[in-house]
């Protein structure tokens, strides 16, 4: 993650009724909408979205729209777009000079590559774990502890630090070497603290680019279990190479195929039981990818 300090710009709230209330962010204040029980409410929404790398097209007129609170798994060949796709939802592509963002990506309604949106902010309520755990070189307290830090987030951090650890399943490991470094920890849990240092902010998504690769069965199996516990409180999008991970875990699969395309976007189950696009079928049945 990034260590760009936060430029906050000024937004004047819209009097349209069915728009987001921006904050001084330029986003929308989505407590408004906490709640616990699953919806189909759409948090996420891509529009025409196309990203290009220099002359090179990576993502083709991209639709699609997610559910909050829920898990949605991003399958697809290597080099179809899956990772150029999350990282447009936090806007992580800006910070590659050569990528251009072509039509809409929104954010509970609010296109983040509006002008008054900061990305910084943005990245706050929409969090990132990457596929290699990538702890800092510090305590297990002062990395949970870093996001509420930047903020400038001094209360209550203690606290924040163990809520934060226990939704990501690991405090019970950990509770009595929180003073050690997040190093020291197995690659599993590495993995974990990465999560608990994404949700202490408390964001309202969490991007995920193929957390678990890089785990044995064993902790992969525990972080499977996580993401579903998290999609009680937080969206989760997942990008992974493994489709029987995404059949396990995730409620709607995005398919994209060879050019950036999203060619089918449904229920989990619909995509392995019964896909409308053959392509999808052959992928899926591993007759290609
Ligand atoms: N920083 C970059 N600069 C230039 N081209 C890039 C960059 N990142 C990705 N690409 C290109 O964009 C296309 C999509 O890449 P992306 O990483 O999004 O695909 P992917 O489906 O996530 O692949 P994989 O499954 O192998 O991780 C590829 O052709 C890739 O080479």
């Amino acid at each position: 993650m990034t260590n760009e300090q936060m430029t906050p710009s000024e937004t004047e709230p819209t009097d349209n009724q069915t728009a987001p209330t921006p904050g001084t962010d330029g986003l929308a204040d989505t407590a408004d909408f906490d709640g616990e029980t699953m919806t189909d409410r759409t948090l996420l929404e891509a529009r025409d979205l196309s990203v290009y790398y220099g002359e090179e097209q990576a993502l083709s007129d991209v639709d699609i729209e997610i559910p909050e609170k829920q898990v949605t798994a991003v399958i697809g060949p290597s080099g179809c777009g899956k990772s150029t796709f999350l990282r447009c939802i936090n806007r992580m592509n800006d910070l590659v000079d050569s990528a251009r963002v072509e039509g809409e990506l929104r954010f509970d309604g609010k296109n983040v590559y509006d002008d008054d949106v900061d990305p910084v902010a943005l990245r706050r309520k929409i969090g990132m774990v990457f596929q290699s755990p990538n702890p800092f070189p510090k305590s297990i307290r002062d990395n949970v502890a870093y996001g509420l830090k930047v903020q400038g987030k001094k209360d209550n951090v203690d606290e924040k630090v163990h809520t934060a650890l226990k939704r990501a399943a690991l405090l019970d490991e950990v509770e009595d070497q929180l003073d050690s470094s997040g190093l020291d920890l197995s690659g599993g849990q590495q993995q974990r603290l990465c999560i608990a240092r994404a949700i202490a902010p408390d964001p309202d998504v969490i991007l995920m680019d193929e957390p678990a690769s890089a785990l044995d069965p064993v902790a992969t199996s525990k972080i499977e279990d996580l993401i579903e516990d998290l999609a009680e409180e937080y969206t989760v999008v997942i990008v992974t190479h493994n489709m029987q991970q995404a059949a396990r875990i995730s409620d709607k699969t995005a398919v994209f195929l060879t050019g950036g395309e999203l060619v089918e976007f449904d229920d989990t189950n619909k995509i392995f039981e019964n896909p409308e696009h053959d392509r999808v079928e052959d992928y899926i049945t591993g007759k290609f990818g």
